[in-house]
């Protein structure tokens, strides 16, 4: 009997915990992703850019179910999607222009505990108000728990969404543009709250236009063209000629955009380029 040997040596690479095997999405006759593949592995900081229209918020939306595959698999914390077993209260979701309306007024508190509150949940968890406490100083709004969410600027409103996906205290963070459009202290709150939550081992997948202010935390960056991955790998470095709004990109075809290549992003729009060699 011939024994197959395998090797005893624990592994050394944090476990999985997003994975997505040859994920096809349609809508209607639209084909918007094409045969994704992704592993996103415990306390990685990864962001997910591209242009718009390259299927980025599709492809969040497929990672947390409510947009289902045409084919291929979605695995989160080791569950498959398809199986129901995911633990969604380990996963916090902020999706991308987020409403903070509700019709009903609100405070930030409020909001905030509905983020413990789930499908099979309906009331609060002993010790809510002081998770509510954490999460939104968190996000530096600490002394906002009581403001109407009405009277917060834009970006505070997206901050305490934000905290709604924190005070489930997730392994797993998924966000799709969470600072798109706010203003400079809340970009600068969110950053601090990011480095804090993959100082502790949180796994982080963002959707961003541009690097910005993560630009020092993000390890590994993953760039959709076409709904399709063109780069995995270090992050794009923003190039100084890059700035000015007139510049112009160029956009190969489905057949070239195939081809891995070292990226360039462009600051202004986040859009990427191939560095010429
Ligand atoms: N339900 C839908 N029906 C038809 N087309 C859709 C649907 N959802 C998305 N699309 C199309 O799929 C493509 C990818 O959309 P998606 O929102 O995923 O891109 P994105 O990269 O997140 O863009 P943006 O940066 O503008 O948010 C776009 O062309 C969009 O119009």
């Amino acid at each position: 009997m011939r024994v197959t040997e395998r090797s005893t040596e624990p592994s050394t690479r944090p476990e999985p915990v997003i994975e997505v095997e040859r994920l096809h999405v349609h809508a209607g006759a639209s084909h918007i992703l094409r045969g994704i593949d992704l592993t996103v592995r415990k306390g990685e900081a990864v962001a997910l850019l591209g242009a718009n229209g390259s299927g980025k918020s599709t492809l969040v939306r497929a990672l947390v179910g409510t947009v289902a595959p045409s084919h291929g698999t979605v695995r989160l914390l080791g569950a498959g999607l398809d199986a129901d077993r995911v633990p969604w209260e380990r996963i916090g979701y902020v999706p991308q222009r987020a409403g903070a309306r509700t019709g009903v007024p609100s405070t930030a508190a409020e909001v905030v505990a509905s983020g413990l509150l789930s499908g099979r949940r309906w009331w609060l968890p002993r010790g809510w108000r002081a998770r509510v406490r954490t999460a939104l100083d968190e996000v530096g709004l600490a002394d906002r728990a009581s403001s109407a969410m009405h009277v917060l600027s834009g970006g505070q409103q997206q901050r305490v969404l934000i905290a709604r996906a924190l005070v489930r205290d997730p392994d797993v963070l998924v966000l799709d543009e969470p600072v798109a459009g706010v203003d400079r202290p809340s970009q600068e709150a969110f950053a601090a709250s990011v480095r804090r939550l993959v100082g502790r081992g949180v796994t982080v997948l963002v959707v961003l236009h541009e690097l910005g202010e993560l630009t020092e935390l993000v390890t590994r960056a993953v760039v959709l063209r076409h709904g399709r991955v063109v780069h995995d790998g270090a992050p794009p470095r923003p190039r100084a000629a890059h700035d000015a709004v007139s510049h112009r990109h160029v956009h190969p075809h489905d057949d070239e955009a195939r081809r891995p290549a070292p990226l360039t992003q462009n600051p202004v729009n986040g859009s990427t380029e191939e560095v010429a060699s």
